[in-house]
């Protein structure tokens, strides 16, 4: 049976793909600290309660487990807190994934995909973006992240070593059975935002900007359903399990939706207006970002199937209302 350790496996997309990773028959078990993660998220494998910045820890895991691969989310992903605290996310994306990669060489573990972000991107030069879009994060998350990609180019030139890093853009939606979804604290995503203006007689959803030179003013995003990640997860595993070489994806729909997009698809899955202002742009904030996901059909066959908005916005709202 084919064995998987999954770091960061009882947060948002982790626990997602690891739903994923099961209903295929796979052996899961979870390597997390709960820092921004949670127990009851780990329903489909064991968990290892353990931190990547604890070598021995991991090291044990990675020898208990066995695994023929390791699924690697375990990071912290705030933008803000990484540029008030960027010695915070260095160390625990940073280090924290060069303890595991140790680990892993030391046992002869030789694959891992890894969640990296279209953060590394920056700010766009052309779109829609593909993966030789030159990359120059803009914080220190998204400096975290490709840091851990070149580490990763450089071992796997080095060692017996492959691995898929999956570049995703905005990750949404919730289980299709409102078992596990987005929860975030503190919450600084657009989706659960709105759904919390729907929900929530003190909260105020606030659209950050609406002067960009968009559609409609506001941002455009590439939003992707959390189980079409996870369907582009499992298929990564199983090009890695077929000998595939180390590569890089994108994972977007290659569609952008704005902002007001998603505040009208909330009032429509809740049924209710939303409490809406208009607040000044966020900094750091591009007006569009979406995908050219062409590289994961053509080498993994990969289509987003669940990722139209109102699936996305229906899914978390079912969850949000649980
Ligand atoms: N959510 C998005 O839109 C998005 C977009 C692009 C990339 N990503 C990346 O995808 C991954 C998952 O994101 P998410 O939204 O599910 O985040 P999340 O915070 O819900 O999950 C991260 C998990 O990692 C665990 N963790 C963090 N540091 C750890 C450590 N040192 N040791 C052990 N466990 C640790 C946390 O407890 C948590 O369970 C992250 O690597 C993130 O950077 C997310
Ligand atoms: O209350 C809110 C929150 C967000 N937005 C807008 O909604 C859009 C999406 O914002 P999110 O914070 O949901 O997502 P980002 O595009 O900023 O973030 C994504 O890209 C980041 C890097 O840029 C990280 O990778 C992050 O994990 C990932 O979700 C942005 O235009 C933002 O300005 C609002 O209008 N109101």
């Amino acid at each position: 049976m084919t064995k998987l350790l999954v770091t960061g496996g009882a947060g948002y997309v982790g626990s997602h793909c690891c739903k994923l990773f099961a209903d295929a028959g796979w052996d899961v078990t979870v390597f997390d600290n709960l820092s921004t993660g949670w127990k009851e998220f780990v329903q489909w494998g064991d968990l290892i309660e353990g931190d990547l910045l604890d070598r021995d820890a991991i090291s044990k895991a990675i020898d208990e487990v066995k695994p023929d691969a390791v699924a690697h989310f375990a990071a912290l992903s705030l933008v803000g807190v990484s540029v008030t605290s960027p010695e915070t996310y260095y160390r625990n994306n940073v280090m924290g994934t060069l303890n595991l990669m140790e680990a892993m060489t030391a046992s002869n573990v030789s694959k891992m995909i890894f969640s990296s972000t279209c953060a590394t991107y920056g700010v766009p030069q052309r779109m829609p973006i593909d993966e030789s879009h030159p990359q120059a994060p803009i914080n220190p998350y998204g400096s975290s992240k490709l840091m851990v990609e070149r580490i990763l180019a450089d071992y796997s030139n080095a060692h017996d070593f492959e691995y898929v890093a999956l570049r995703y853009f905005n990750a949404a939606g919730a289980d299709a059975q409102a078992r596990i979804g987005e929860r975030h604290e503190p919450e600084t995503h657009v989706i659960p935002l709105a759904i919390r203006g729907a929900m929530s007689d003190d909260y105020t959803f606030t659209i950050l900007g609406d002067d960009f030179e968009t559609r409609d003013g506001t941002c455009v995003r590439d939003y992707i359903h959390v189980d079409d990640l996870a369907d582009a997860h499992k298929r990564a595993l199983d090009y890695l399990f077929k000998g595939g070489k180390s590569d890089v994806f994108n994972l977007g729909t290659g569609n952008g939706t704005t902002v007001r997009e998603i505040a009208n698809a909330v009032e429509k899955a809740s049924g209710k207006p939303l409490k809406l202002a208009i607040g000044p742009r966020r900094a750091g904030d591009p007006p569009a970002l979406y995908a050219d996901a062409s590289h994961a059909k053509t080498v993994l066959g990969w289509e987003p199937k669940f990722s139209d908005i109102e699936n996305i916005v229906n899914s978390a709202w079912n969850w949000h209302k649980k």
